[in-house]
């Protein structure tokens, strides 16, 4: 390996990708953790607020961030002397970091993203675009599960999971994040983490309409409820494990999205079941909304396995505009009556 290790700490340089609200967060992490860390972002007025105020204006105002946690906006010198690279931008830009970011990756150096959805366009998962980037020989991870940012820059206790094919890179990705206000668990199930990420966005926005046109709390937990069936009906079909949406990358996440006002997903579904346009609530949050491109892939990943996902669906015509809220609450109430599962818990259409 390439990378630089702290003599005193033994512990060795973490660069982010992406000073957005959950880069600057798990930065912050990393940095308050011993390792020295770099993040890289694209805007220099950022970058100069972190390097002289310690702190991101931007994402996380009023966040005092760690002293060895510096910003750049040169990709080659927050990578240099690496150990740890952590992709945290937006799905949409996942892609075009990944090809900036392969040829400077330190040699033997894994490759870790908390970025939550699908890329837009061809429905393709993360771990398949960095596969296609980096080759198959580079260890990669993905790290999910409920953790607004906020939250864990102001140091309040938070668990997440880190899946990959690479026990080893797992537990180092762990290592660099857990400590005592943040538990960071290991699994090896990166398929049924990534669905679950992105999923949980889409049924966000599902339950924020209903709180939105005051539906009640009855509803809330139905479409919870039945939100975790469409992720493990879904997760079946494309081969997670089941484990995994019954964890902190599913039900953890989906609890967290679908209740908590900090949620961006939520606070879209609160805006149009209030009568908002999609346009105004989006500016609004004034940050990444991913279920808006995630929808479409959802439902696109459905209908190649041949599953149906009626509250996806209906999220999904809501974020194009092909039917209003009530339309699309009356559509999920006029649906069949049936047993609650007919062909098992983890399967059937
Ligand atoms: N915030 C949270 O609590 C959590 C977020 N996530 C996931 O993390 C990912 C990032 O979200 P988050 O940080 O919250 O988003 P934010 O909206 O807070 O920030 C987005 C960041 O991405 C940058 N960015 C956008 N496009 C590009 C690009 N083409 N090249 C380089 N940088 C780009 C933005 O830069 P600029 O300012 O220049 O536009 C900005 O720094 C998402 O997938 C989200 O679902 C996961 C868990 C928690
Ligand atoms: O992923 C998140 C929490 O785990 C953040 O959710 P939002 O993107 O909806 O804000």
């Amino acid at each position: 390996m390439t990378h630089d290790t702290d003599v005193a700490t033994g512990k060795s340089p973490v660069a982010v990708l992406g000073a957005g609200s959950w880069g600057t967060a798990l930065a912050s992490l990393a940095a308050r953790h011993g390792h020295a860390t770099r993040l890289w972002g694209r805007d220099a007025d950022i970058a100069e607020a972190i390097n002289r105020r310690h702190e991101n204006s931007r994402y996380l105002p009023g966040h005092e961030l760690p002293d060895n946690l510096t910003a750049t906006t040169d990709m080659a010198e927050a990578v240099e002397g690496a150990g740890l690279l952590l992709i945290v931008v937006p799905s949409h830009a996942f892609a075009e970091v990944a090809r900036q970011l392969a040829p400077l990756r330190p040699e033997g150096v894994g490759v870790a993203w908390a970025t939550k959805g699908f890329e837009p366009g061809s429905g393709r998962f993360l771990h398949e675009v960095a596969a296609d980037v980096f080759g198959d020989a580079v260890p990669f991870a993905v790290v999910t599960g409920p953790s607004f940012a906020k939250e864990v820059v102001a140091g309040l206790p938070t668990a997440l999971t880190v899946h990959s094919d690479d026990a080893g890179f797992a537990q180092q990705v762990a290592d660099t994040l857990h400590g005592p206000a943040f538990r960071a668990y290991t699994g090896d199930d990166m398929l049924g983490a990534e669905l679950g990420g992105a999923m949980k966005n889409v049924l966000a926005v599902a339950t924020g309409v209903a709180d939105g046109m005051d539906l009640g709390l009855n509803a809330r937990a139905g479409l919870i409820t039945r939100g975790l069936n469409e992720m493990l009906r879904l997760n079946h079909a494309i081969g997670g494990k089941a484990e995994t949406l019954m964890g902190l990358a599913g039900l953890g996440d989906l609890a967290l999205t679908c209740t908590g006002d900090l949620s961006r997903n939520r606070r879209l579904g609160l805006a149009l079941g209030r009568g908002q346009s999609i346009d105004e609530a989006v500016r609004e949050i004034g940050q990444v909304v991913e279920s808006i491109q995630t929808a479409d892939e959802v439902m696109r990943q459905a209908e190649r396995h041949g599953i149906e996902l009626p509250i996806s669906q209906a999220v999904q015509a809501v974020l194009h505009g092909d039917i209003t809220p009530g339309e699309g609450l009356a559509l999920l109430m006029a649906r069949e009556q049936k047993p609650e599962y007919p062909h098992g818990l983890f399967e059937g259409r």
